[in-house]
């Protein structure tokens, strides 16, 4: 496709330094901004491409369909843009900036750092109707890899994706279903969750309370990138069905234990393997 590291190198050096720079700053302000970042990056990549479609505004764009309407970090962007078109005009695109940022908000998370390749092109489509391509929360485990596949990812690159959830936030609408009204239990309870673990989440999301709350992906260390989530599948506290459902599926349950490092199990080393599988995204 034509994208490699150091795309920049002579028409703009310091366009990463300016984009890392520019995150930082966000980032000190308002530290939710580094997960907002890798997911925005994520939403960019699983529709057309990392082509930059996800900031285009305007009706019936992908930012006004339901999965996109609680990304954050388009003003990190815009920043960054505003920034590198002083400093080298119209060389930098807004898809590269973005793939540059998502791994600069891992790296202020405490995650690992990778090679950017960079030189995408920035799209000019952009169709709430794509967003279907988007995995699903409620979506099993076969539903989840076909997604993945249709990208060119592998079910190895989607467990070690959707780790990327070892940071960041949800609102409680998109899980408090399986607290107070999972409908294949008598008391309504997803029998996946650990029973120790329920009260507090309920705690945390009230019935009936106010479905924008948010609570941490990761109750472990919600605002650092390590493999904590993946232990809380083990322990039945994850916290979206879907992502729950990596533990009862046999394929993504022996990744999840390879990524946790389960004796007797060829290891993988999660830092590793995400930088490799971000990379990926956008092949
Ligand atoms: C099966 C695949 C996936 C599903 C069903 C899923 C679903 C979700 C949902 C429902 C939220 C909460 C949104 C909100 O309350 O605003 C969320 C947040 C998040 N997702 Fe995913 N996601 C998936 C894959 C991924 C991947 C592959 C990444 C990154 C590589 C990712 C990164 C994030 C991050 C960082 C957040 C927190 C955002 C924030 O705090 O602002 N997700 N995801
Ligand atoms: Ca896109
Ligand atoms: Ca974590």
């Amino acid at each position: 496709k034509g994208t490699r590291v150091g795309f920049y190198s002579r028409t703009c050096p310091r366009a990463e330094s300016i984009v890392r720079s520019i995150v930082q700053s966000h980032f000190r302000s308002n530290p939710s901004i580094a997960p907002g970042l890798l997911r925005m990056h994520f939403h960019d990549c699983f529709v057309r491409g990392c082509d930059a479609s996800i900031l285009i505004a305007g009706p019936s764009t992908e930012r006004t369909a339901l999965p996109n309407l609680n990304l954050r970090g388009f003003e990190v962007i815009d920043d960054a843009k505003t920034q590198l078109e002083a400093a080298c005009p119209g060389v930098v695109s807004c898809a590269d900036i973005l793939a540059l940022a998502a791994r600069d908000a891992v790296v202020l998370t405490n995650g690992p750092s990778w090679q950017v390749p960079t030189g995408r092109r920035d799209g000019r489509i952009s169709l709430a109707s794509d967003t279907t391509a988007l995995p699903g929360f409620t979506e099993s485990i076969e539903a989840q890899k076909k997604k993945f596949i249709d990208r060119g990812l592998s079910v190895q690159d989607l467990v070690t994706l959707v780790g990327g959830h070892t940071i960041g936030t949800t609102a409680c609408q998109f899980f408090s279903y399986r607290l107070y009204n999972f409908n294949t239990t008598g008391n309504g309870v997803d029998p996946s969750i650990n029973p120790a673990f329920i009260s507090r989440v309920q705690a945390l999301c009230p019935k009936n309370g106010d479905g924008t709350r948010r609570i941490g992906l990761d109750n472990g260390s919600p605002n650092r990138f390590d493999t904590s989530f993946f232990t809380n599948l083990r322990n039945g506290r994850g916290i979206l069905e879907s992502h729950q459902k990596l533990w009862t599926d046999a394929s993504t349950k022996a990744l999840v234990q390879r990524l946790l490092g389960v004796r007797g199990l060829q290891a993988l080393n999660f830092n590793v393997e995400f930088g490799r599988s971000m990379v990926k995204l956008d092949e």
